[in-house]
């Protein structure tokens, strides 16, 4: 079978057959070997920054001094308690998040290849619909991911 988000056609004026990826509506004359790129996919995060962010400041801090390792265990920490749903996600991106997205809950709205940093880009690619990331590190500080859409 084709993998998920292919589907197969056939040229109205050559009679071949070709692939077209369902989300953007590409088509290629070669049998796609993986899943059809989403082009756009919608995420939220919850960002803990630390010392050596490269803004170690945010709505709720004006001075982050905790360390990277800090940082990573409190993230740890609210992804444990989301995933034994003793808190959603957004509640925790909400009130812990150090990213302006925290007032939507996390939400980073739509966003294609190229705009994101290369660690969280490759990690929210990968995240099928409703899925949870493991803490992914960029030069922004540590983040978990859920991708919305
Ligand atoms: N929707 C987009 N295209 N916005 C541009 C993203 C730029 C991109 N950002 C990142 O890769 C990281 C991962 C997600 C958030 C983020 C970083 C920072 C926080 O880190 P700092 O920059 O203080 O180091 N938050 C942002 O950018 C926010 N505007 C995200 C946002 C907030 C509210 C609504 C929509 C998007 C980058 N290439 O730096």
């Amino acid at each position: 079978p084709l993998p998920e988000g292919w589907e197969m056609r056939t040229s109205r004026s050559t009679g071949m057959t070709y692939f077209l990826n369902m989300y953007t509506k590409k088509s290629q004359w070669e049998r796609p070997e993986a899943p059809a790129d989403p082009g756009e996919i919608r995420c939220s995060h919850l960002l803990v920054k630390h010392a050596e962010s490269r803004r170690p400041s945010s709505w709720r801090e004006e001075n982050i001094t905790r360390t990277k390792e800090e940082a990573l265990e409190l993230l740890k920490g609210y992804r444990k308690q989301i995933v034994a749903n003793d808190a959603s996600f957004s509640d925790l991106a909400s009130k812990y998040s150090d990213c302006s997205s925290a007032k939507r809950g996390g939400d980073l709205g739509l966003f294609g290849r190229g705009q994101m940093q290369a660690p969280f880009e490759e990690e929210a690619f990968k995240l099928k619909i409703g899925q949870l990331s493991r803490p992914v590190e960029t030069d922004s500080g540590v983040h978990i991911i859920v991708r919305t859409a």
